[in-house]
């Protein structure tokens, strides 16, 4: 490894006429910096005068050095900083060190012994950093140091104008931390122990000898390098030893049990135990980490208040008696109802990359255009936002998910009727099912969305993955999912690149979900993540506009249905490429991350209505079943078998199939198409909604005619439930005497 050189760069310490200062910029000159060596010259209550600044200007010269001595009082900051400029023309490090001490007893605190010191540690450094601050930001890099104490730290006797000096540094440096990252300037913070003449009379002899100022200047140098990317962050170093600091937390505990409840000093009395209790403590790193933490107990409180106010209310369902991730099984939320404009349509377009530039871009894109409409995938907005409103975690009662640790698992989408561009929508949620995948919990939910007369428009079933929740003892698959299918291994039939922005994820967020894992560096963190990711449906979203593209000729008429797995986070700025074949109704799709080469979207497929043909829906979850060939077989039995069209009335067959299934329950929908086995209008009040329950299996069996479908319905493996009137209807079809 190259050493450590500051060759061409400008390093500005103060108070380096002795003791640390002097070391430090002894330090910087024998490597390289040029050095503006600046001391008032006074004693070490700031009294009298010296040409000490001289004398270490010209020892760093008389080694080979560059240097300049400087006498401006750090009061006088931009005359520190003009002196930099004049000799050297810039200014990359600033080491701010100047200081005096003005001891005596809390009680006999003089305001001019506060004072003084106040205006040379904390003042001072604030007028000598703010001089050289838009010097850095224009060269875009720049280091500085503040100088603290471990008596700001802990306190010490004698020194209370210095401690509150010394400890405001640090507050001071962790703003200019946040402020100058973007720039490339970082400001640390070290506490030295050195054997200086500022203590020399408050450390016992033999220590204070081994305190040597060369033992701390290591660290200074290293964290006023380029190379190095700490930033905000406090050290104490002495003897040779250096060490960070964190902030610890208690967990901590709310002192009412719900928003509304009066919060008690008795209250505070009785939870003193855990409010101190370090076990499982948290280290917040940023403002935005600690009261993440907070704001998630809070909306808990909500939650709370809202169950106790309506403790019959359906929304928070659940397991009863259960915590953890399967209390979430069977929570509801909603109808929660969600009003857009064309303006959302358009932003949502605009969030998955849709451009003037592409071919009908501007459907999309304008209002007026003749043909303006929604993407498909726009079908995800109306429901995600009326499931944020409606508070799916707060409802849940024995379970509060980590935000920072979700992840979108699964995605899928139905398009039942064509999405207005405008409108007012309701969305209700249910979890349906908890999986426990060892490394995560999985939740399973799905979201019906209706229109002002209950039509249904639109049916999505969320996965969520919670990283971090598994091992929570439940079972590690289910039914409910709807399945996803590998990809064909052949040539794909297309191929689309996509280059997302650095910005994607702050226009996406616009259209709903303002989880702050995208866009907020300190909350991903939070999740193990370097930076914010991109949401999921963002990448899905930018998937299924090439399979529009390229397989329905950009007309959303003929996007009926989309499916996939989220595989790998994407980042802002990466590219991706979706892989495309098309077999049958059904085009299968796979995405990676060009410069990773790692495959972010999986398992997924759109089903699409060809001319002339209805659409095939996404058919049972199960492995067992097979590829999508078997369900495209299955059609066709039943398009071209007259046995299992004898057998039972083909459209209720096939609606069986077609329809999608959802914890093995087959939803009929006898309104349409035309020529259902229900003819005509449903009689008004009447639902026409039947439920069919099958085995996976059984199912396989039926369409394929090896299994008759009287003898299912009189074994009892098919079911049949809903409105009275169709059930019976039904039934009678199914029953040995009916005729067929
Ligand atoms: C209701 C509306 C709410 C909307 C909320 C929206 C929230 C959004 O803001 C959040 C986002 O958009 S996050 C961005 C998009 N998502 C991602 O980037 C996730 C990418 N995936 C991963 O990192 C891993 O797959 C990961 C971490 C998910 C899993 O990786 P591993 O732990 O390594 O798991 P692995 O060993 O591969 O498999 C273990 C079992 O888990 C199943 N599994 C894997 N990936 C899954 C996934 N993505 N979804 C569901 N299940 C998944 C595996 O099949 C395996 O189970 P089994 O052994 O039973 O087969």
């Amino acid at each position: 490894m190259a050493p450590v050189r500051f060759d061409d760069k400008v390093v500005i310490v103060t108070g380096a006429g002795g003791g640390l200062g002097r070391t430090y910029a002894l330090a910087f000159g024998a490597r390289g910096a040029k050095v503006v060596v600046n001391d008032l010259g006074g004693d070490r209550s700031g009294q009298g005068s010296s040409r000490a600044a001289d004398r270490v200007a010209y020892e760093i010269k008389s080694a080979g050095g560059t240097a300049v001595a400087n006498y401006d009082t750090v009061e006088d900051g931009d005359k520190i900083i003009q002196t930099a400029l004049d000799n050297f023309g810039r200014v990359d490090i600033l080491v701010n060190n100047a200081g005096i001490l003005r001891d005596k007893s809390f009680a006999r605190t003089s305001d001019t012994d506060w004072d003084m010191v106040h205006r040379v540690h904390l003042r001072g450094s604030f007028l000598v950093t703010r001089a050289a601050f838009p010097v850095m930001k224009k060269q875009n890099f720049g280091r500085i140091i503040m100088t603290s104490s471990s008596s700001g730290i802990y306190g010490n006797f004698g020194q209370s104008n210095y401690s509150a000096a010394k400890l405001g540094l640090l507050g001071l440096s962790n703003t200019i931390a946040i402020e100058g990252q973007k720039y490339n300037i970082h400001c640390n913070t070290v506490a030295p122990y050195g054997g200086t003449r500022l203590t020399e009379d408050v450390m016992p002899p033999d220590m204070y000898k081994e305190l040597k100022p060369e033992l701390v200047a290591p660290l200074v140098l290293w964290l006023s390098h380029e190379d190095c990317e700490e930033n905000g962050s406090l050290f104490e170093a002495g003897g040779g030893w250096f060490g960070k600091y964190r902030w610890e937390r208690a967990q901590g505990k709310f002192c009412r049990e719900t928003i509304n409840d009066p919060v008690t000093p008795e209250a505070v009395r009785d939870n003193w135990e855990t409010i101190t209790d370090f076990t499982d403590a948290h280290h917040p790193g940023t403002n935005h980490e600690a009261s993440a933490l907070l704001v998630m107990g809070l909306q808990d409180l909500k939650a709370a208040a809202s169950i106790k106010a309506n403790p019959t209310s359906s929304a928070g369902g659940g397991t009863a008696g259960v915590s953890g991730p399967m209390s979430a099984l069977g929570v509801t939320v909603g109808p929660e109802s969600y009003t857009y404009h064309p303006k959302d349509v358009i932003l949502y377009a605009l969030g998955v990359g849709t451009s003037l530039s592409d071919e009908d871009g501007i459907k999309f894109l304008y209002e007026n255009e003749e043909e303006f409409c929604a993407l498909p995938t726009f079908a995800i907005v109306p429901a995600q936002t009326a499931m944020m409103g409606g508070n799916l975690w707060g409802s849940m009662k024995g379970y509060s998910p980590n935000l920072s640790k979700l992840l979108h698992g699964e995605m899928y989408v139905e398009n039942i009727k064509p999405l207005p561009t405008s409108a007012t929508l309701s969305t209700e949620f249910k979890v349906v099912d908890v999986l426990d995948k060892g490394s995560g919990a999985v939740l399973v939910t799905d979201s019906y969305t209706k229109d002002s007369s209950g039509s249904l428009i639109a049916k999505c079933q969320w996965v969520l993955f919670i990283v971090g929740d598994g091992n929570f003892g439940g079972p590690r698959s289910g039914k409910a999912a709807v399945p996803l299918f590998d990809a064909p291994t052949r040539t794909p039939d297309a191929t689309e690149e996509f280059k997302t922005y650095g910005d994607q994820a702050a226009l996406y967020r616009l259209s709903g979900d303002r989880n702050p894992l995208h866009i907020d560096p300190s909350f991903a963190a939070m999740g193990g993540f370097s930076e914010p990711i991109l949401h999921g449906l963002c990448s899905y979203g930018i998937a299924a506009r090439m399979v529009l593209k390229r397989f329905c000729g950009n007309d959303v008429s003929k996007f009926k249905a989309i499916k996939t797995r989220f595989a790998k986070p994407v980042l802002p700025g990466q590219t991706l490429v979706t892989d495309m074949w098309k077999e049958g109704s059904r085009v299968f799709y796979t995405c990676r991350v060009k410069e990773t080469g790692k495959d972010c979207l999986t398992g997924g497929y759109v089903d699409i209505v060809e001319d002339g043909t209805t659409s095939t829906m996404a058919t049972s979850p199960s492995a067992k079943l097979g590829s999508a060939a078997v369900f495209q077989e299955m059609g066709k039995r039943i398009s071209q078998d007259p046995d299992v069209v004898k057998k039972v009335n083909a459209v209720f067959l096939y609606k069986i199939m077609v329809n999608k299934a959802l914890a093995g329950q087959w939803t009929l929908d006898l309104k349409t198409p035309p020529g259902s086995i229900y003819e005509g209008e449903p009689k008004s009040g009447v639902k026409p909604d039947v439920t069919l329950t099958l085995d996976d299996e059984d199912m396989v069996a039926l369409v394929t005619g090896k299994l008759n479908p009287q003898k299912a319905f009189m074994s009892g493996k098919l079911k049949v439930s809903g409105n009275i009137m169709l059930t019976q209807k039904l039934q009678g079809l199914l029953s040995p005497s009916s005729k067929m």
